[in-house]
């Protein structure tokens, strides 16, 4: 379906150029992101590579310095009242009363929302706390919940009313791993709802596990887009070759396009081509290179090849190690 602007509504998020500058820095530069309806999408980047900024931008919360946003196919912040009550979100944490309990804060968010009906508000609070395994906890004071608490009330209140677009700004930050698998059981089943949700983390685990689509950031810049099955197929795939005729090898290996890497044995031969090999495609195959090997009288002892992790892919991105461990 194309909208008025000739904008297709497929996407639940669109940006183009998005860019913020904070005086001399530039936080977020010029992106161009494209959130798929139905998708889970992984807003992926090292802590400081400017996703909240970014998330904030896409809300309406603060104004982009150029570039637009459009929400649900609505162009923002111009349609902001009418796009927001379709929309949950979870940025930096709602300011919860510490007084109040975790049931009489939702209450409270319930009832600002012009669209929610008051009659079922008890209903409504009780399953939102349900859903994020807070129902134990709906009569304490919120001053005394820990950080994972008050992050868990915090998508409790995104789950209020239905939405079409959850966008949630590093959910399991504070949780312990109980916590983090059930937030992670959450996003999938909202998902499996039809929900699209957003998801920024600085965790590549959490992004492998829950995702079908990322976005990698890093220093304010989008530098890849896709879902994850894209993204592990891109980068340089390594040959791994045992053989006592390692001189003939490599001569063989050049010659089919192939750049040599430093090899710890003496009887191996490692090298790595750009795309494509061990993929069905028109890429060099396995059968291939084992081919052109033999007939140059190179015996082949063993040979494999390695495919680069998407955590190589993403060091490689940008420049810097994730927390892989969750
Ligand atoms: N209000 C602000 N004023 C000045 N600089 C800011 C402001 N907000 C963010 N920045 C800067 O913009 C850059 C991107 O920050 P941002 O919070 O968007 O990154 P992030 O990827 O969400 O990281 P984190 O997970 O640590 O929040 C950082 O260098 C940050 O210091």
């Amino acid at each position: 379906m194309l909208l008025p602007g000739g904008e297709s509504s497929d996407l639940a998020i669109e940006t183009h150029d998005l860019t913020k500058r904070f005086g001399r820095q530039t936080a977020v530069a010029g992106i161009d992101l494209a959130v798929p309806r139905g998708s889970v999408f992984g807003f992926l980047g090292p802590n400081g590579s400017g996703k909240t900024t970014s998330i904030r931008m896409m809300l309406g919360l603060v104004s982009p310095s150029s570039g637009s946003v459009r929400l649900l196919g609505e162009e923002m912040p111009r349609r902001l009242s009418e796009v927001l009550p379709r929309v949950g979100a979870l940025v930096e944490g709602p300011a919860f009363s510490p007084f109040l309990s975790g049931a009489a804060n939702l209450r409270r968010f319930d009832s600002a929302d012009p669209l929610a009906p008051p009659r079922t508000r008890g209903a409504r609070v009780e399953a939102a706390l349900d859903r994020v395994g807070l129902g134990h906890a709906a009569s304490k004071k919120v001053q005394a919940y820990s950080l994972g608490m008050k992050q868990r009330l915090g998508l409790a209140n995104t789950l209020l009313m239905p939405r079409e677009l959850l966008v949630l700004d590093e959910p399991t930050n504070g949780l312990d791993p109980q916590g983090t698998r059930e937030v992670r059981a959450l996003i999938r089943s909202l998902a499996d709802s039809g929900t699209t949700v957003f998801v920024s983390s600085h965790l590549l685990a959490e992004i492998e596990q829950i995702c079908t689509h990322v976005g990698v950031m890093s220093a304010g810049a989008l530098v890849a887009t896709g879902t994850l099955d894209e993204l592990r197929q891109v980068g340089a795939a390594r040959v791994i070759l045992q053989t006592p005729d390692a001189a003939a090898a490599r001569r063989v290996l050049v010659g089919l396009g192939l750049a040599l890497l430093e090899a710890t044995e003496p009887d191996h031969v490692v090298a790595s081509v750009a795309e494509g090999v061990g993929g069905d495609g028109d890429g060099l195959r396995p059968e291939a290179i084992v081919a052109a090997l033999v007939e140059a009288g190179v015996r082949v002892r063993g040979f494999s090849v390695e495919q680069p992790s998407l955590e190589d892919r993403f060091v490689a991105l940008t420049g810097e190690g994730f927390d892989v461990v969750q």
